[in-house]
C-alpha cells in the first residue's frame, strides 16, 4: 500500500479517541506535543491515561461509544478491543472526518507512524502496516542515532537560516549561505553548544567571507 505522508496541523481541532486501553494511550501520547482538543470515549481508562487527564491533557467521557460522540471531530481513532464497536465508529465517521482503526480493518484514512521528536526535527517511520514491531525497532535505532543534541542544532539552524533570509538579498548568495549552514564542523559545534564558534561562522557567512 502506498500511503501519502503528510504533517498535519491539529492545533485546536477536536480529536476523538474511542477506547481507553494501551493503544489509546499510545495515540494520546503521540498527540500530546500538539494543541489538539482531545476527548476519550470509553467506560475504562488505564492509569497512565488517568494521569494525563489530571494534567488537563484530554477530556474523558466515561461511557460506551455513541455516534454523536464524533460531532465536530476532525480526527477519529477507533482503538477499542471490540471489532463491532470499531465498526460502529467507522459507520458514524463522516466522509470529511479522518479515521484511524487500530485493528487495521475496514476504512483506513490514515495509519500512525512511529515518531522521534527533536524539537522541530520530526523523524517518522512506517512499514505501511507490514510489521509495526519493525517500525518500533527502527524508531529506537533513529532515537539513538539522532540524540537530544539535535534539538539545539535544529533550533540554531532555524534561527541562522531566518537571519540569512532577512539580510541577504541576492538569490544566489542567499542559496549558498543557507547551504553553508550544513557544514559538518558547524553541526558538531552546535551539538556541543559552542555558540561563540557557531555565531562567528554565521557572521562570516553573512559578511560574504568564505568561512574557514
Ligand atoms: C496499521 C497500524 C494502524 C495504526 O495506526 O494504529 C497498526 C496496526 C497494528 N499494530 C499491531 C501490533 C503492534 N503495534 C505495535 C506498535 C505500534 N504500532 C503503530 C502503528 C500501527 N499499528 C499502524 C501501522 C504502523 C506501520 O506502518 O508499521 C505504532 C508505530 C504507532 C502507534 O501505535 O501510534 C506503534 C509503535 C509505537 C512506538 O514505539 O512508537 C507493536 C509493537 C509494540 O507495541 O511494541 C505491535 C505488536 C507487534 C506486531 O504485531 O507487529 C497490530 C496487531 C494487533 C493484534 O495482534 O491484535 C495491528 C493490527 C494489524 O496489523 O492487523
Ligand atoms: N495499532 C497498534 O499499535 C495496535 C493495535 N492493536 C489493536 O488495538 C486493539 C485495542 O488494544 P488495547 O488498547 O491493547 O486493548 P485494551 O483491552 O487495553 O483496551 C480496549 C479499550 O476499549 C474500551 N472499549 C470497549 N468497548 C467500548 C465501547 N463500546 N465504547 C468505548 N470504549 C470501549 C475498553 O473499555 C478499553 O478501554 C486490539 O484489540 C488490537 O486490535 C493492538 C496492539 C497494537
Amino acid at each position: 500500500m502506498n500511503y501519502f505522508p503528510v504533517m498535519l496541523d491539529v492545533d485546536y481541532k477536536k480529536v476523538v479517541i474511542v477506547g481507553g486501553g494501551h493503544v489509546a494511550r499510545q495515540k494520546l501520547q503521540a498527540l500530546l506535543p500538539t494543541k489538539a482538543q482531545i476527548t476519550i470515549i470509553s467506560p475504562t481508562i488505564t492509569d497512565e491515561i488517568a494521569s494525563y487527564l489530571e494534567q488537563g491533557k484530554a477530556v474523558w467521557k466515561k461511557k460506551y461509544f455513541e455516534p454523536s460522540d464524533l460531532d465536530d471531530a476532525s480526527l477519529v481513532f477507533a482503538v477499542t478491543d471490540q471489532e463491532s464497536v470499531n465498526d460502529a465508529v467507522e459507520q458514524a465517521t463522516q466522509h470529511w472526518q479522518l479515521l484511524s482503526r487500530a485493528d487495521a480493518k475496514g476504512r483506513v484514512d490514515f495509519i500512525n507512524p512511529a515518531v522521534v521528536r527533536r524539537g522541530d526535527l520530526t523523524l517518522t517511520v512506517s512499514t505501511s502496516g507490514a510489521h509495526p514491531g519493525l517500525t518500533r525497532k527502527l524508531k529506537e535505532d533513529l532515537a539513538s542515532q539522532f540524540d537530544d543534541t539535535f534539538t539545539d542544532y535544529i533550533e540554531f539552524l532555524k534561527k541562522a537560516r531566518r537571519e540569512i533570509i532577512q539580510s541577504v538579498q541576492d538569490k544566489n548568495r542567499k542559496r549558498d549561505a543557507i547551504a553553508a549552514l550544513l557544514d559538518s564542523e558547524l553541526e558538531m559545534w552546535a551539538r556541543e553548544k559552542k555558540w561563540d564558534q557557531c555565531d562567528a561562522y554565521v557572521q562570516k557567512i553573512l559578511s560574504g567571507v568564505q568561512p574557514i
